[in-house]
């Protein structure tokens, strides 16, 4: 898995096109998002996480939440990316983690949104620009 976490003002999106065949289902309400004073997390999952995604999920809230208490941010927002990568899983994996990460991060008591999966979307950003505003990870599950 590879996360670009950018500590941000805000992050907006707007749902333009499917970019999948069979995009996530989502309500009218999903199709635009915004959240204020936010942590943006821009995930690829990779095949290799196919090999044991719940490890790969629990890693992946681990850093997030280490990020997230680094630069105090208590929004976090999960948003699927496949250009991090070029070795990206099955849809249905990805899908199934970046929900995974989402439940998890709301359990520890961040508010949390996730952006639809499968589709082109315009989106807006305001990096905040201080040193640990833009961080990448990556992720792998144990061999
Ligand atoms: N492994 C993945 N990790 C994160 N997001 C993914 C992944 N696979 C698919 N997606 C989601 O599905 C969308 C399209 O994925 S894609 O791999 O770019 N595929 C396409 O764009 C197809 N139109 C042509 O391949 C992405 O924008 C993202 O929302």
């Amino acid at each position: 898995m590879r996360m670009l976490l950018i500590h941000s003002d805000y992050l907006e999106y707007e749902v333009k096109d499917k970019a999948l065949k069979n995009p996530e289902p989502i309500s009218d309400e999903q199709k635009k998002g915004r959240l204020d004073e936010v942590l943006a997390v821009f995930i690829s999952v990779e095949k290799v996480d196919e090999t044991n995604p719940d490890e790969v999920v629990e890693k992946a809230v681990k850093e997030i939440e280490d990020v997230a208490s680094q630069v105090k941010a208590e929004r976090i927002f999960v948003y699927p990316f496949a250009h991090l990568s070029s070795e990206l899983a099955k849809p249905d994996v990805a899908l199934e983690v970046l929900r995974k990460i989402e439940e998890k991060l709301k359990e520890r008591g961040f508010e949390v949104k996730r952006a639809p999966f499968g589709y082109y979307k315009a989106f807006k950003l305001s990096c905040k620009g201080h040193p640990l505003a833009e961080l990448s990870r990556t992720i792998v599950p144990e061999e």
